[in-house]
C-alpha cells in the first residue's frame, strides 16, 4: 500500500500527481499501472485500445486503489479526447507503439505512422500546455555496432569502444532503406529528436527512455491462444510457445545475434524512479538495460529450454532449437542489431538505478508464469480436432 511519507531522491516529500499514461494496456504499461497502484498515492488515467493485461486492477470498485486509476478506451490517432486527458494530468507517459519486429518490415508505414505520426500530437500537446513527458524510445535506435564493420578477427572487437552504447555519444546506425526492419528505429530517432528539439526551443520538460529488451509475464501473446494463430510476437514469446508445445526453437539467422535481457520488474523500479524525480530525470535519456545479461539468441533458447524443463517438469527436447533463414521468419528486408549493451553511466549518476535479477532467475519466474497461464490452453487447442472445410 502506498506509504505516508515517500520521499525523493533528494529527501523532499512526493506529492500526488495524476499521470495521462497512453498503452497502459501493453506489457509495459500493465506492470507500470500495477507498481503506481500497490506503492505509490498516484492517479492513472489509462490509454489504450485494449485493457485485457489491466483487467484485474480496473476490477472489482472494492480493490484498494479503486478510483485512482480509470481506463479511456481511445485510438490516439483520432481521438479529440487526448488533449484533454493531458491538460487534467501532471505527468503524460507515451508507450504507445507498433513494437513487434515481425511489422517493421511488413507494415513498415503503419509502423512509420505509429511511432512517428501518432506520437507527433502528444508532444504537441504537452508542449503547448507545459505538461512533463516521458517518452518510450528504443535500444534500438543504435542500430547496429560500430564494431560490427571491422573484420571478424580484429582485435578493436574486443574493445568496449567499438560496441558499448552510450546514449550522449553513439551514433544510430542502420541499414539500407531496402532493408525496411529499420522503419521502426528510423520513426523512433525522428520523435526522440522532436521530443529534444521541443526541450530546447520550447522548454519542454522530458525524459526519453531507451529499453534494452524488457522482459517477464504478460509480454506479447502466444499465437493461437490470445493472439492470431499466424501472428509472430518477440522473442521471449516466440519462444515460450515453442516450448509450450513442444517443438524446436527456432533460431533465426543461426542465433548468433546478442542480447541483454532485463526483467520487467527492475525496469519498472528504473521508471517510478524518473516519475518521482523529475529534477534529475528532465532533459535526459536513459538507456534501462541489464548489462550483466548478455546471451547470444542461441544461449537464450538453451537457457529457456533448461528452465523450461525445470518449472514444467516436462523433460526437455531432444532437438531443442533448429535453424531458420531471416527471410523465411521475417520475410523480405528484415536485418537486426547485432549487439546491445547499454553503457549505464547516465542513469546510475541520476538516479542510483542498478538492475538486480539474473537471466536466469528472470527465466525461472516468467516461464512458471508462461506454464501457469497457458499450458492448459495449449494441450486443449492442440488436442481439438481441426475443423474440415
Ligand atoms: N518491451 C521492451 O523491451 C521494449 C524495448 C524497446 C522499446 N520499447 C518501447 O516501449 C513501449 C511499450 O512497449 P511494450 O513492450 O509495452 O509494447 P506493447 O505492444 O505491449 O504495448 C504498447 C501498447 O500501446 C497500445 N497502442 C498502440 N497504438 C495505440 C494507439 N494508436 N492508441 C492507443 N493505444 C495504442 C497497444 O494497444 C499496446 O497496449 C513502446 O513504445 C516500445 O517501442 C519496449
Ligand atoms: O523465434 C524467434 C524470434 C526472434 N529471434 C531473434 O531473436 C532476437 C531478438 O528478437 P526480438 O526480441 O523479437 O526483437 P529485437 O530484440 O530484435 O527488437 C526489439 O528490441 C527492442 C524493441 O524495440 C521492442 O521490444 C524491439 O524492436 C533477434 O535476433 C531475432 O532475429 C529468433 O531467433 N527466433
Amino acid at each position: 500500500m502506498a506509504s505516508a511519507a515517500r520521499v525523493d531522491l533528494d529527501g523532499n516529500p512526493i506529492k500526488a500527481m495524476t499521470i495521462c499514461m497512453i498503452g497502459a494496456g501493453g506489457f509495459i504499461g500493465s506492470h507500470l499501472c500495477e507498481k503506481l497502484m500497490a506503492e505509490t498515492p498516484h492517479k492513472v488515467l489509462a490509454v489504450d485500445v485494449y485493457n485485457d493485461k489491466i483487467k484485474h486492477l480496473l476490477e472489482p470498485a472494492s480493490l484498494p486503489w479503486a478510483g485512482r486509476i480509470q481506463f479511456h478506451r481511445i485510438n490516439i490517432k483520432n481521438d479529440s479526447r487526448l488533449e484533454g486527458l493531458i491538460k487534467m494530468a501532471d505527468l503524460t507517459i507515451n508507450l504507445a507503439a507498433i513494437c513487434t519486429p515481425a511489422d517493421y518490415n511488413t507494415r513498415p508505414l503503419d509502423t512509420i505512422y505509429s511511432n512517428f505520426i501518432d506520437a507527433l500530437p502528444v508532444v504537441k500537446y504537452c508542449s503547448e500546455n507545459n505538461k512533463r513527458l516521458i517518452h518510450f524510445s528504443t535500444c534500438e535506435v543504435y542500430g547496429k555496432t560500430i564494431g560490427s564493420f571491422l573484420p571478424k578477427d580484429s582485435p578493436m572487437r574486443q574493445d568496449p569502444a567499438y560496441f558499448i552504447l552510450k546514449e550522449d555519444a553513439s551514433p544510430c546506425i542502420f541499414g539500407s532503406i531496402e532493408k525496411q526492419r529499420w522503419s521502426y528505429a528510423c520513426a523512433k530517432q525522428l520523435i526522440e529528436r522532436l521530443v529534444y528539439a521541443e526541450g530546447a526551443e520550447n522548454g519542454l520538460e522530458f525524459t526519453i527512455v531507451r529499453p534494452f529488451n524488457w522482459i517477464g509475464p504478460r509480454m506479447d501473446f502466444i499465437p493461437g491462444i490470445d493472439g492470431p494463430s499466424e501472428g509472430v510476437p518477440r522473442v521471449l514469446a516466440c519462444f515460450s510457445n515453442n516450448l509450450l508445445r513442444g517443438e524446436p526453437l527456432k533460431l533465426v539467422d543461426g542465433g548468433q545475434s546478442q542480447r541483454t535481457f532485463v526483467y520487467i520488474k527492475d525496469a519498472i523500479e528504473a521508471v517510478l524512479l524518473m516519475i518521482e524525480n523529475p529534477a534529475r530525470a528532465n532533459g535526459h535519456i536513459f538507456n534501462v538495460g541489464n548489462p550483466n545479461n548478455e546471451v547470444t539468441v542461441r544461449q537464450l533458447a538453451e537457457m529457456m529450454t533448461e528452465v523450461y524443463s525445470k518449472v514444467s517438469g516436462e523433460p526437455a527436447l531432444e532437438v531443442p532449437t533448429i535453424d531458420i533463414s531471416s527471410k523465411e521468419f521475417y520475410g523480405e528486408g528484415y536485418d537486426d542489431s547485432d549487439k546491445r549493451i547499454p553503457d549505464m553511466t547516465i542513469i546510475n549518476t541520476q538516479l542510483g538505478w542498478n538492475p538486480k535479477t539474473s537471466l536466469w532467475d528472470l527465466l525461472e519466474s516468467t516461464l512458471t508464469y508462461q506454464h501457469r497461464t497457458y499450458a492448459e490452453a495449449i494441450k486443449q487447442a492442440i488436442s481439438k480436432p481441426v475443423a474440415s472445410s
